[in-house]
């Protein structure tokens, strides 16, 4: 793949959707200002390949490829990496997913104008000798949670990180992150509800915090200018996070910024002995400590509630 913005659009029998900067701009509104933003769009063609390319006149730091309406930005990644065309680095950005999945393979609503990213995530270093997987990979979902709101702080959004991998804003949800592995090969899927965020009645009753978006009247973020801004914050800090600190200390200084840090919470689906309980840290291995009755009890599934 270029290193640069580009719009790809599968051929013939493609998996990936065949789609014009024209049909992107007429997606969504805040489509038409990216498309416009990123102008001109230049089309190529390379016989080898089994999609064409229309390629921005502005570059990125790190190789985007925006593909149409899709199944989803992470099978459309897979595909590109199995054609050895996506980096480190490297992300796909959907306009649009017709099977979008979250946590468990529930479905993710996923309309234009929100983001719908997949970034293949570089390797990570190893921990100790004969680990089976290195310690930073299985703390990834928390270390990618801290990162989309340390990023999203960044542009002038505040908000908080609810175990494992959630992303709140005034207590309400507006953004999840999905991790695939394929042998060495890690897919960071994030989704950002930008401009709509599903009803109550469409997200299961009882385990799901009320979803909200981020956009307002005065804030308003284009998919395609936001992604770009996320995926250089991500590259800059990561390589920063794992070259200076250890997993240890990094999970110390992330536990009290977890929403709800310190209170009571309920655990939905969780261990039976822990329904509910006070957040009171985290293990070294990721998983959430929960006090009650003065016993700590860890725990590594269920969903994270308010009282
Ligand atoms: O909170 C969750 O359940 C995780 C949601 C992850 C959604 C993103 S959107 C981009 C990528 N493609 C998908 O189908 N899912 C992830």
């Amino acid at each position: 793949m270029i290193k640069r913005i580009t719009i790809i659009s599968g051929k013939k029998d493609s998996p990936i959707p065949k789609v014009t900067p024209e049909q992107l701009f007429q997606a969504h509104p805040l489509w038409a200002r990216d498309i416009e933003h990123f102008s001109p769009w230049n089309s190529e063609d390379a016989e080898y390949r089994t999609y064409s390319t229309w390629l921005s006149g502005a570059r990125a730091g790190r190789p985007i490829a925006i593909c149409g309406s899709c199944i989803s930005s992470i099978d459309v990644a897979w595909r590109l990496n199995a054609l050895e065309d996506l980096p480190e680095w490297g992300s796909v950005l959907a306009v649009e997913q017709n099977t979008g999945r979250g946590q468990v393979r529930r479905e993710w609503i996923s309309p234009p104008g929100n983001i719908y990213g997949t970034i293949k995530w570089p390797s990570l270093p190893t921990g100790a000798p004969g680990e089976v997987r290195p310690v930073w990979t299985r703390i990834l979902p928390l270390v990618v949670g801290y990162l989309v709101c340390r990023a999203l702080k960044d542009i002038g959004i505040e908000t908080q990180l609810k175990w494992p991998n959630d992303i709140l804003k005034d207590g309400k949800k507006i953004g999840g992150i999905l991790i695939e592995e394929r042998g060495s090969v890690i897919m960071v899927g994030i989704g950002l509800n930008t401009s709509s965020a599903p009803q109550r009645d469409k997200l299961r009753p009882d385990h799901a915090v009320t979803a909200t978006k981020i956009n307002t009247d005065d804030m308003q973020l284009g998919p395609l200018e936001t992604w770009i801004q996320l995926i250089d914050y991500f590259k800059n800090q990561f390589d920063a996070i794992v070259s200076t600190q250890d997993p240890e200390d990094f999970l110390k200084t992330l536990a009290d910024q977890l929403v709800w840090f310190g209170e009571e919470v309920r655990i939905v689906d969780g261990p039976k002995e822990v329904s509910v309980g006070r957040i009171c840290g985290l293990c070294p291995d990721g998983g959430l400590i929960i006090e009650k009755d003065g016993i700590k009890h860890e725990v590594y599934s269920g969903s994270v509630m308010p009282i």
